[in-house]
This record gives C-alpha cells, sequence and structure tokens, in this order.
C-alpha cells in the first residue's frame, strides 16, 4: 500500500476506534431512561362474530366501539350523554368518580391501531428497541392487557386453536414479534459477519412461563421439569442480575433454530377456553434471550491473552420478551372450577405488578418485586438495567369499556417508571479499549516531536541535558514542574511542546477529551530560568527509564 493510502487509513481506524470507543463510554455511563408505553388496539371484529353471547337486553351495543385514537392519544368514551342502566362491569362509575360520559384522554409514545399490521407494530417500536440491544443494551417487551385483548397475537401471531402452531415465517404478515426479533437478530449477525470479522455471537434463549405462582420450563415436557429458582448472580456486571436455576437454555443460530424453540413454547404452555377467549393463555410466558458479542483471539496471542480476551472481551444483553396472561372478571369469563382458580391467580400477580409500579412511581423506598414471582423476574426490566416496552393491549368495544379504562390508566403510570439502562460491556476491557486509544494517541503524538526528547534512548538513570529535556521529563513523569510535586496527570499534560503544538490545541483527541488550550500547553523551557534550575535539580535522581 503506497505510504500516504497506508497513513489515511490507519487515520480513518484510529477515527473509527476513537469514536467506538467515546461511545461505549457514554454508553456505559448509567443513564435514566423512562419505560416507553405503546397502546395497540385490536378490532372490534372479535366481538362482532359472536354477538349472541352478549346479553340482548344490556340499554347498549356491546360490539359498538368506544375508543378514538390518532398516533400518539387514546380517547375512551360512553358513547351518548346518559350514564347506561345496565352494564357488564362491576361499576358503572369508574374509579375516580368521573361519570362514564365524559371523555378521557391519554397520551402515549404511540399509538397503533386497527389499521397497523403486525410489520408496522414491530417497525415502529419494537425495532428501535431490539437495535439497542444488538449494541449490549438490555431489553424487555411486554405485553400487557385484559384477556381476549391481542396480547398473545402481538407476541406470537394469530392461535388458531389448541396444538396449532403461530407463524414461523417472518415476512408472513401474522407473524409476531418474536420471530420478528429473531430475525432482526440473524441479520445483523450475518451482517457483522462480513464488516466486522474481528467480532463472533452465540445466543442462547430460555422459555419459561409463570403458573400459579409455579415457574414451569417450556422447553421440555411436563416429566422432564427440573426445580427451577430465580436467582442471583453474583458474577454480573450489576452483581444482582437474575438468572434461573436449572433452566434448559438452548443455542440459537438460524432462524429455524428460533421458530423451533417458539412452536416448543407454545405447544407446552397453559391454555384454556373461556367465554372470551378460546385459546386465552392462562400463564405468564417469559422468552430471555442472552446475546453475547465476543473479540475473536488475534493471530500471536497466547494462550493466556486468548483465555483474557475470552472472559473480559465481550458485550452481553439479555432480551425478555414476555406475554402476560390477561386480567379477567368471572362473570365475563364464565369461569369456574380450574379456570377460576387459574384467573384469580392471574389477577393476583397482576395487582402485585400494580403494587410495584405504585412504588416506583411514587418514589416509595421499599420496593414490593418480591411479592410475587412475575414482579421478582421483572424486577431487572421495571426499575432497573434495561430499556422496556410495553404493549399495552386494549379492546375498543363496549363491552369492554371499564377494563379498558382501567387498563389505560394503568399504562399511563407505566409511563412514569424510570430504568437506568447501559451497556453491559465487561469494565476490564472498556478500559483495555480506551487505553488502547490512548497509546495509539500517544505514539501519534510522539512522532511529531522534533526536539529529540521523544526518540532518545538513555541507558540507565536519565540525566537531563538541557533544560528543556529537564521539562519534558518532568512533565513526562508527572512531576509538576513549578512546585516539583508527584502528582498524577493525564498523558497530554507530558508532552513537550513541540508534541502538542499549542497554536492548534493540541491533538484531535486532547482537543476534545482533554485539556483547555493553556492547560495543553505544556511548561515551556526558558520561560523562568529560575523555575528551570529548581526543577532541574528536583527531577535528577528521580528519573529512571522504565
Ligand atoms: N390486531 C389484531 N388483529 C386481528 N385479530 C386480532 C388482533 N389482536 C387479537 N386478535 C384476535 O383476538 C383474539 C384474542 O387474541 P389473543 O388470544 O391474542 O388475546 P390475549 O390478550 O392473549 O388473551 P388471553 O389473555 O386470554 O390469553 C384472537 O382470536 C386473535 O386472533
Amino acid at each position: 500500500m503506497p505510504k500516504a493510502s497506508a497513513q489515511a487509513s490507519t487515520a480513518a481506524q484510529a477515527a473509527q476506534d476513537e469514536a467506538a470507543v467515546n461511545a461505549m463510554a457514554a454508553m456505559a455511563s448509567p443513564t435514566p431512561q423512562r419505560v416507553l408505553v405503546a397502546v395497540r388496539i385490536r378490532p372490534p371484529t372479535v366481538e362482532r362474530k359472536s354477538p349472541q353471547k352478549y346479553n340482548a337486553n344490556l340499554g347498549f351495543d356491546p360490539t359498538a366501539t368506544c375508543i378514538t385514537y390518532n398516533p400518539s392519544t387514546v380517547t375512551i368514551q360512553w358513547p351518548g350523554s346518559s350514564t347506561p342502566t345496565t352494564s357488564p362491569s362491576r361499576a358503572l362509575t369508574p374509579a375516580g368518580g368521573a361519570s362514564k360520559s365524559e371523555p378521557k384522554k391519554f397520551n402515549f409514545d404511540s399509538v397503533l391501531g386497527y389499521e397497523e399490521g403486525q410489520a408496522a407494530v414491530y417497525d415502529k417500536v419494537v425495532e428501535p428497541l431490539i437495535r439497542k440491544c444488538l449494541d449490549g443494551y438490555n431489553g424487555c417487551v411486554f405485553c400487557y392487557g385484559q384477556t381476549a385483548s391481542g396480547k398473545t397475537y402481538t407476541m406470537e401471531g394469530p392461535t388458531r386453536g389448541p396444538g396449532t402452531e403461530p407463524p414461523a415465517d417472518p415476512k408472513n404478515p401474522d407473524t409476531g414479534i418474536i420471530l420478528r426479533v429473531a430475525s432482526q437478530i440473524v441479520n445483523h449477525i450475518a451482517d457483522a459477519g462480513k464488516n466486522k470479522p474481528e467480532l463472533e455471537y452465540f445466543v442462547r434463549a430460555s422459555y419459561l412461563e409463570i403458573y400459579q405462582e409455579g415457574l414451569t420450563d417450556l422447553l421440555v415436557g411436563r416429566e422432564e421439569q427440573s426445580d427451577l429458582r430465580i436467582r442471583q448472580d453474583p458474577e454480573s456486571s450489576t452483581g444482582r442480575d437474575l438468572y434461573i436455576s436449572g433452566i434448559t437454555e438452548k443455542s440459537l443460530t438460524t432462524l429455524a433454530d428460533y421458530s423451533k424453540l417458539l412452536h416448543m413454547g407454545s405447544r407446552h404452555r397453559t391454555v384454556g377456553e373461556t367465554n372470551m377467549n378460546e385459546v386465552s393463555s392462562r400463564s405468564h410466558a417469559v422468552l430471555t434471550i442472552t446475546i453475547e458479542e465476543r473479540r475473536k483471539p488475534e493471530a500471536g496471542m497466547s494462550t493466556e491473552e486468548a483465555e483474557m480476551l475470552a472472559k473480559h472481551g465481550k458485550k452481553r444483553s439479555k432480551i425478555h420478551l414476555i406475554d402476560l396472561a390477561g386480567s379477567e372478571r368471572a362473570n365475563a369469563t364464565g369461569a369456574t372450577g380450574d379456570r377460576l382458580k387459574e384467573g384469580s391467580a392471574i389477577n393476583q400477580s397482576l395487582s402485585c405488578l400494580g403494587n410495584v409500579i405504585n412504588a416506583l412511581t411514587t418514589n416509595t423506598k421499599h420496593v414490593p418485586y418480591r411479592d410475587s414471582k412475575l414482579t421478582y423476574l421483572l424486577s431487572d426490566s421495571l426499575g432497573g438495567n434495561s430499556l422496556t416496552l410495553m404493549i399495552t393491549c386494549v379492546t375498543p368495544t363496549q363491552i369492554n369499556h371499564d377494563e379498558s379504562l382501567s387498563t389505560l390508566r394503568f399504562a399511563e403510570r407505566v409511563k412514569k417508571v424510570r430504568n437506568i439502562a447501559k451497556v453491559n460491556v465487561d469494565a476490564t476491557m472498556m478500559r483495555i479499549m480506551i487505553l488502547e486509544s490512548e497509546i495509539r494517541d500517544l505514539k501519534a503524538a510522539l512522532s511529531r516531536c522534533t526536539c529529540g526528547a521523544a526518540t532518545r534512548k538513555p541507558t540507565g538513570p536519565h540525566t537531563a541535558t538541557s533544560a528543556h529535556d529537564a521539562w519534558t521529563m518532568a512533565n513526562a513523569m508527572g512531576v509538576n514542574a513549578s512546585t516539583g510535586t508527584d502528582k498524577k496527570m493525564p498523558w497530554w499534560k507530558r508532552l513537550c511542546a513541540c508534541c502538542i503544538p499549542v497554536s492548534n490545541g493540541g491533538t484531535k483527541r486532547s482537543a476534545k477529551v482533554g485539556p483547555t488550550p493553556e492547560r495543553s500547553a505544556p511548561l515551556t523551557a526558558g520561560e523562568d530560568g529560575k523555575n528551570e534550575e529548581t526543577v532541574l535539580k528536583s527531577v535528577k535522581g528521580k528519573l529512571t527509564w522504565v
């Protein structure tokens, strides 16, 4: 390669590295992030398919809609001016004493109406979050809403009956979030294979359900279940990251691996028929995908170095995709026996979720995460180290007016929850990368040195031959040239005048992250003869070259 173009490509590489280090340093410092809240309103077709289910004497049309929306607001209003004489819901007057006839308006990060298909939902609210997870953030997407509001449809795709499998092709318009996430991960890794050959990826996943406060591994049959427990990982970057001991983890490479995993999970998940949903999920399902990005060992590395790199040279992100069971009213679902027991366990854990949200949004000291398995598992994602999105599923029909209103009120509270997300990069690796970048900058600065101090190779204790050398050495050793005291000095202060020309404010890096021009100006030889003498004395005998 010609010298000029080699220099240009080294400079470009250095600039790229520096940008990456700066970006990582910024990302690794935790920043508060609000939980994002999107609302998805499903079409009223489900109720309209079987209107005979509803009492003919309700005094209102149960399948008429009571919700209007635009891309960021939802308005819910009981049509007409008077409160109905009959309501399927518990209360004619919603909590807070407001009359049903008053419209209630809510603002959200995104509102996705009937016309928005699965692809639009994904592209608008999920894809940007997963993109960040691929940079090393933890992420969580969870669907919340009353029974039959479209949570499983959103996560997996249409469920056509017990035992049927959700669509497996990410290009199918019905395909839900899980396989679209899979496709995004697979494509990201394929692109990195072309553009960043120094990296390699390892992806694995577990899938569990929380059924009546018990944890079940969805990747193995009932007879192969182990005792699953939620534990804290003291080796994690926070020392408190949660993991499930005893759970099956599958490695994932191709899209087919992901769809096999999804199908196995849906087959094992507990579902049951209720009056409101033929295939109602009776449990909360948590799919956790762990992505590890590692730097490959480089040619010429010793085994020890390669081991160090394997241990520290990685970024890890965890993505939770959660399909919650829906809240339900026993009189609407017609639940009895097991279904009734399931319904009350679901409502109980959702009420624990409500308590956690209340505590987080009112600055209460104790957040009752441990009151249920669901909230304990979500503790990473609500108020912790994660980028979190709640997709609030809402039914627009009048028969569900009260449930939709309370769901929207809940979503409004969730909007106030703040997380502290940071890139999960190994701290040692981060330090190494920053130091590598500094070494590159120093080498570049030294190559500009014209006084000879940078290139002279003294043997034994170094003797300064001139006052200028003494100043340079004093700076190089971190000795404060004016007071003669040792100090930990940043590198940009340790260079002589010709390494960082004062006129242009120093190197690009020092101009950005380093000193202000007056700080960057090293003490100049000959400025003050008396001072030079003092420093010369103070550094003589102290200096040895290592
Ligand atoms: N956006 C949508 N477009 C078309 N059909 C939908 C949509 N959302 C949901 N449905 C249909 O509504 C019905 C209920 O949806 P789903 O089973 O996903 O609800 P759910 O909230 O998961 O219910 P549960 O809490 O009882 O499990 C299904 O028949 C589903 O196919």
